[in-house]
């Protein structure tokens, strides 16, 4: 797919169904991610692959393990559930900014370089013949799940990439923004 048509006219998907990515393809995939500007070299990202029964009996049981934790209550619970179910395969994108480096770099701009990241992810994926949406809400905050993940005191769980088929075709048109608010010309 030619780049230019990928960025203009890509969409988020929410109903996901397999196929996923293989491993084969998820290497190309997290070559793409690491290739995100990166200041100072500090490669302020990790990348969690949640995939294969395990793997989701795993995740659902954070989830729901976090619901139970920060005592959500039933809402939530369902919610959880949802978040299990979204779709075959979920990348957990993880920013990890290196405080520790002898150079370092403002950790807003490893926040962004993770955030690249994530959308390089979302791109690639999409290059492959699938399809995603990136998803956050309290999940991101939990501590079960940061704990699972192996998540430092400075890391920031950033988002979900969940990834799959679409269910139904759509239509993949340009969505024309308006530029006027956005962009100055000096
Ligand atoms: C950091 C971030 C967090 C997001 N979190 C959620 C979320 O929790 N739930 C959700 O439905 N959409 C979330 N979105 C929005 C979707 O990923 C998507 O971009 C939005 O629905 C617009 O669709 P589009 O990407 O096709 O333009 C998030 C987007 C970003 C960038």
């Amino acid at each position: 797919m030619d780049a230019l048509d990928l960025l203009s006219t890509r969409r988020s998907v929410r109903e996901l169904t397999e196929p996923a990515p293989d491993e084969l393809e998820l290497e190309t995939v997290f070559q793409c991610a690491t290739q995100v500007p990166d200041h100072g070299g500090l490669t302020p990202w990790r990348f969690v692959v949640i995939h294969g029964s395990a793997a989701k009996a795993r995740f659902r049981r954070a989830l729901e393990d976090t619901v139970v934790q920060m005592k959500l209550g039933s809402e939530s619970m369902a919610k959880a559930g949802k978040v299990a179910d979204f779709a075959p395969m979920a990348i957990a994108v993880i920013a990890k900014p290196a405080t520790a480096a002898q150079k370092p770099k403002p950790e807003w701009e490893q926040m962004l370089s993770a955030g690249a990241a994530a959308y390089a992810i979302q791109l690639a994926t999409n290059a492959l013949g699938y399809d995603n949406v990136w998803i956050t809400g309290l999940w991101c905050g939990s501590p079960v799940l940061r704990q699972e993940m192996g998540c430092g005191e400075k890391d920031k769980i950033i988002g979900f990439i969940m990834v799959g088929t679409a269910q139904h075709a759509f239509p993949k048109e340009e969505k024309n923004t308006d530029l006027e608010p956005f962009v100055t010309y000096w």
